[in-house]
């Protein structure tokens, strides 16, 4: 038997062919790495670089990876950092280690919510068992808006309770106000002091809803580990993060729940929330949900906000101890307002 090789015109086309193929595992692959990761092959030949430009602009347009309904772009106009990299949850999740992987940035990310976001997933952890039964809750099928029959409020400011997963109404119930996602127009800017900062991109009425604190939830021993490790990258190198310890004091007075949501590594745009020391232009209230073992932290609209103005709340209390701290752990404020402390209160966890 002969063999014969195809015309010239012919091997051209098997070889663009090769390349396509070779161009379309590229596409489905660059997206799943990290900055540094791309960084490296980027360099490697030019169709690899076109392709990470392009997965660099679609990051920088969108945080949510389309697990918002809204997009949330980065701004950055004074250095080259185009995006800040972390895996995006909408949700409170049990910690996993090492943090996954997630697609972000590919061809075909168009912003356009891909996921719908499950009841059982926004709980993070909840009373229901694994066939989905409630395994407690209430029956309400219809509520008034804000308002429940089945749920009696605490009488606590900062305590709210919504319906959930062990309710019988359904999403669409107008007591669930925070389980929506992100309703509002936001953009992540970034400021020579601060780092990134979370801004509203629209006007946001008093009392709206903004985003909830999601991120891994952490044993008190975990949070322990991560806050060491973080202050020792602090004290190398320029470095963010975003540990946060929740205490609610339970009706008894007895007890203190103590809650650690962790959004450096996972988490959603909540992480990008500055300090600012005269309490800032939101509110935090630890939402219950009917169905749901642990409370979660929601942002709430404290005033009327502009277009244009950076969001922030209250780190805590500034503390004797956190302004001596060595200069290794002190972080000094930049919040701009009249009454700056100067200081950041540091979590003792
Ligand atoms: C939850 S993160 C907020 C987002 C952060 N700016 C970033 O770039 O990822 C908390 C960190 O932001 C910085 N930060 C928050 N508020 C600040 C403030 N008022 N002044 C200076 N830095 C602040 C500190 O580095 C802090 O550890």
């Amino acid at each position: 038997m002969q063999h014969q090789s195809p015309p010239p015109a012919k091997r051209r086309r098997l070889g663009e062919s090769a390349a396509d193929k070779f161009l379309r595992c590229a596409k489905f692959i660059l997206p799943w790495l990290n900055p540094q990761e791309l960084a490296v092959i980027s360099q490697t030949c030019k169709p690899l670089s076109l392709i990470s430009k392009s997965i660099t602009l679609q990051r920088s347009l969108n945080a949510t990876r389309s697990l918002e309904t809204l997009t949330v772009p980065f701004h950055n106009s004074i250095d080259s950092q185009r995006y800040a990299y972390f895996v995006y949850t909408p949700f409170q999740i049990p910690s996993s280690s090492p943090p996954p992987r997630q697609w972000w940035g590919g061809s075909g990310d168009d912003g356009s919510k891909s996921e719908n976001v499950s009841e059982g997933g926004r709980f993070g952890v909840s009373l229901v068992d694994e066939l989905g039964e409630r395994k407690f809750g209430c029956e309400c099928e219809k509520c008034e808006e804000g308002y429940c029959e089945c749920l009696g409020l605490e009488g606590m400011e900062e305590i709210g309770n919504e319906c959930g997963f062990g309710c019988g109404c359904g999403l669409d119930c107008t007591n669930r106000v925070s389980q929506k996602g992100i309703l509002v127009r936001l953009k992540i800017v970034r400021d020579v002091k601060k780092g990134w900062c979370l801004y509203a991109d629209q006007f946001i009425k008093k009392g709206q809803f903004i985003c909830e604190y999601a991120g891994e939830l952490l044993t008190t021993d975990e949070a322990r580990r991560r806050q060491k490790l973080y202050d020792k990258l602090r004290s190398t190198q320029s470095f963010s993060s975003a540990l946060l310890v929740i205490r609610e004091h339970l009706p008894s007075g007895q007890a203190c729940l103590r809650i650690n949501i962790d959004a450096t590594r996972i988490g959603n745009v909540a992480r990008f929330i500055n300090h600012s020391c005269d309490g800032g232009n939101l509110s935090t209230v630890l939402l219950r949900s009917s169905g749901a073992l642990l409370p979660r932290l929601c942002f709430f609209a404290a005033r009327d906000i502009v277009a244009e103005e950076e969001l922030s709340f209250s780190y805590g209390e500034v503390s004797i101890s956190d302004k001596k701290n060595g200069d290794n752990k002190k972080l000094n404020c930049s919040c701009g307002s009249p009454c700056c402390l100067g200081t950041l209160p540091c979590e003792n966890t």
